[in-house]
């Protein structure tokens, strides 16, 4: 009896006929993924932006730019507003919602338009508080180095989308620290360094100072200097340091980065991340660089929302960034403060800080130009008999409060007779003149918290 007599051979055969059609099966499926993994590798283009990367939101620009990709979006709203609290100017800044979107390339000479997969996607937050979030490009190409040069193409079309609307000539970008990160806070118009009353040739001087510092490496690096510098702007609260600091970017046509040195969240290794991967040609202010270090271990203790941070930036990390040999070249560093005599001279030694200038309460001259700020027209002997009414009340007034105090003047006459009012030394007494005036931007120290 064969095998096939019992059977067997009829099962052994059809257990061998599903052997081969697994095998085949299994054949075609290797083929297939090999095959797939093959035009992959050689006929997809993939670029993945990671929102640490300063593109990325480049990138969101561009697409939500583009009317032939998505109806689906999120909004972000930013608004300017004015000291008096009255929103100004509001814009609706439209991204991509997280998920899958198209977008369709064609080029010159090409028939049929291709298709880009547009993948954001976001994740929980992090420790940071701020999501992980990637954009994914992924389309078809003849070779590599066209995929490569496709995706190299869509990027350089954001950035130069982003800087024609970060157009330096006439505005000043002002970033902030979001978590790891740096975020466009607000765009504003340049301060003229004429607004700027110090002393006579002063604002020139800074400003001189800066800009033989900058594109000036080669000499740095013959030296072998580390092409850096620091400043340091020290004194009395709403003397202009902060003022100053917006006028000086503007005239180098530099960004303003400010990091908060009292934010509960900064530590060590955030603060060398964010120095390391400040926005190019940005002026890095460390403001209020006494609160560094004050105790706010014992602040968070206790605190759940901080549970496992270490409470602040320590003295020697705060050095080793400032120090750093990691991308600090031609990096512009300004600290300031209310408090030197708080600050550790290893901090202000020469090599950390390059340029040290103190900001007092109002000189005679700067009364007087600011008079002739606010009342141009007025002859010099106004402008003298004001200087002579505020003295004459002993008053030692700061540059911030004198400009409130114009403010609400807006007739030389009545500046002149009401000076008795600015004799007060409270800052916070808010003027009652009857021709109030609105300031024309945010200033810089709002988005401090200081107004
Ligand atoms: N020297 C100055 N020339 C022109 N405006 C000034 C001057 N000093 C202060 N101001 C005005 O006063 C306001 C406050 O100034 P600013 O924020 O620069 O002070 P600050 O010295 O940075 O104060 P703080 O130490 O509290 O941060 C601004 O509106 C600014 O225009």
């Amino acid at each position: 009896m064969g095998l096939e007599g019992v059977g067997m051979g009829d099962g052994f055969g059809l257990g061998l006929g599903a052997a081969a059609v697994a095998l085949i099966g299994r054949l075609g499926n290797r083929g297939l993924s090999m095959m797939n993994t093959y035009i992959t590798r050689n006929y997809t283009a993939k670029l993945e932006i990671t929102n640490s990367d300063i593109a990325y939101e480049w990138m969101l620009g561009h697409l939500a730019s583009r009317r032939d990709f998505t109806a689906h979006y999120q909004i972000g709203t930013s608004f300017k507003k004015t000291q008096a609290g009255a929103i100004k100017k509001l814009d609706f800044n439209l991204q991509p919602t997280a998920g899958t979107h198209y977008l369709w390339e064609k080029k010159p000479g090409e028939w049929i338009p291709r298709p880009i997969k547009v993948e954001r996607t976001r994740s929980q937050p992090t420790a940071s508080n701020v999501p992980f979030e990637t954009i994914i490009l992924e389309t078809f190409c003849s070779n590599k180095t066209e995929g490569r040069e496709r995706m190299l193409e869509i990027l350089e079309t954001a950035r130069a989308e982003a800087f024609a609307k970060m157009d330096t000539s006439m505005t000043t970008q002002i970033y902030g620290t979001n978590g790891q990160e740096w975020s466009l806070l607000s765009t504003q118009s340049k301060r003229p360094l004429s607004s700027i009353i110090l002393d006579p040739m002063e604002c020139e001087r800074i400003l001189k100072d800066l800009k033989s510092f900058v594109g000036n490496k080669a000499w740095y690096d013959g030296m072998g200097i580390p092409y850096r510098r620091g400043y340091l702007f020290y004194g009395t609260p709403g003397s202009g340091k902060t003022a100053l600091i917006t006028a000086l970017a503007g005239e180098l046509k530099y960004s303003i980065a400010l990091i908060n040195m009292a934010d509960h969240m900064m530590d060590d290794s955030r603060f060398l991340h964010l120095l390391n991967k400040a926005p190019p040609d940005t002026i890095i202010v460390l403001e209020d660089i006494d609160c560094a270090f004050q105790d706010r271990a014992k602040l968070i203790e206790g605190d759940k929302r901080f549970a496992g941070m270490s409470g602040g930036v320590t003295h020697s990390g705060l050095l080793n960034a400032i120090d750093g040999v990691t991308n600090s070249d031609g990096r512009i560093l300004v600290m300031t403060t209310n408090y030197i005599e708080r600050l550790d001279s290893a901090l202000i030694r020469p090599g950390r800080v390059d340029f040290a200038r103190e900001f007092k309460n109002a000189s005679d001259a700067q009364i007087c130009g600011m008079f002739l700020r606010f009342f141009p027209d007025s002859p010099d002997t106004h402008a003298w008999n004001f200087l002579t009414g505020v003295r004459s009340h002993n008053a030692d007034i700061s540059m911030a409060r004198l400009q409130a105090y114009m403010m609400s003047h807006r007739d030389p006459v009545k500046a002149m007779e009401n000076t008795a009012k600015l004799a007060s030394n409270t800052s916070s007494t808010a003027f009652d003149g009857s021709d109030p005036v609105a300031p024309p931007e945010l200033e810089l120290s709002h988005f401090l918290g200081k107004s």
